[in-house]
């Protein structure tokens, strides 16, 4: 076998990193990649490392490595094209959250399996945005396999750690994973308003970010499964006598939850690859777009097709 078909060498699994997770522990750094999409560069060169059995896999720093870039101006169509352009499949989301349920501490690990969107209109959210339309679904926004698989190996992760923090005889309770949350993705950079807060819980919103969307729904056009790892820092603005959050209060838990993060990817990557690389858990998204792009007209231009053959390049030849 040639080195180029070893799967070692592909790079199925691709790791955004959020507010505080700018690196990942104990992996060989290979080289830096910084392709050019149709969307521009991604939001910093892409590092290319690898786990310790050798497998590669992609690291980007959704803000940039040193946190210049606005969740409203993150080029998530280049994150997502220039992922997709070197192999990935799988994309890890990592992001730190606001809270809206009392029983969703800070230090807390969440998989959201729903999203209500409130930056519609404001960040370029598709890649069909000229002559070629499609409509891609989005009723499951994450992908639910990806979603199952990760369930029980954060629980490990979380037990693991648990059991860390009693024997250090540290005074703090530990982080509990919960599944099935539905999250909000504001616009920011402001936080929520004590009643945009509450509003939102009253939509049976459980946390709340500001990163999660476009680049969820990208990835689905990109036929990437997508899954996010969201780390709670703070319960927002909605509790009546407490002060509302303050990005203080973000980053005092933000080097915790890195941490948590970072112990997260060492422990999955590697399973993960090989799940990827065995088509297990990417048979609900990979195809998905077949059926979403409205059929060929004779008014679709020359140059979208280009652009878009550089996501799937099987629709656009
Ligand atoms: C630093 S507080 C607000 C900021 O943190 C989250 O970023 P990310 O999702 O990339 O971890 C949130 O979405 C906001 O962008
Ligand atoms: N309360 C909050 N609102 C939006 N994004 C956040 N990221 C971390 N905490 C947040």
């Amino acid at each position: 076998m040639s080195a180029a078909e070893d799967s070692n060498e592909k790079v199925l699994v691709g790791v955004i990193g959020g507010s505080g997770l700018y690196h990942l522990d104990n992996l060989k750094f290979i080289k830096h990649v910084n392709p050019e999409t149709p969307w521009g560069h991604p939001s910093s060169p892409i590092t290319i490392c690898a786990l310790p059995n050798g497998t590669r896999v992609a690291f980007l720093a959704r803000h940039g490595i040193g946190h210049s870039i606005t969740p409203s101006n993150v080029p998530a169509r280049a994150n997502i094209a220039a992922l997709k352009s070197l192999g990935v499949r799988v994309v890890l989301a990592f992001s730190a959250v606001g809270s809206l349920r009392e029983e969703i501490a800070p230090g807390d690990v969440v998989l959201p399996s729903q999203v209500i969107d409130r930056t519609k209109g404001v960040r370029p959210a598709s890649f069909f945005d000229g002559s070629i339309v499609a409509h891609a679904s989005f009723g499951d926004p994450f992908a639910n396999r990806l979603v199952r698989w990760l369930e029980d190996r954060v629980r490990i992760v979380l037990d693991e750690e648990a059991e860390r923090i009693k024997t250090a005889g540290e005074q703090r309770a530990p982080p509990k994973l919960h599944t099935d949350k539905c999250i909000v993705c504001m616009e920011g950079p402001q936080f929520s308003t004590r009643a945009e807060s509450q509003l939102y819980r009253s939509w049976g919103g459980d946390i709340i970010n500001m990163s999660v969307l476009p680049e969820a729904k990208l990835a689905r056009e990109a036929e990437l499964s997508y899954a996010l790892i969201a780390t709670a820092t703070d319960y927002d603005a909605w509790r009546p006598h407490e002060a509302t959050v303050t990005a203080a209060e973000v980053f005092k838990t933000l080097q915790t939850n890195a941490a948590i993060s970072r112990h997260v990817a060492a422990t999955v990557l590697e399973a993960l690859h090989d799940a990827a690389a065995d088509g297990e858990l990417l048979s609900e998204e990979a195809g998905s777009m077949r059926f979403s792009i409205m059929p060929r007209s004779e008014k679709q231009n020359e140059g979208d097709k280009k652009k878009l053959q550089f996501i799937l390049p099987e629709y656009f030849n």
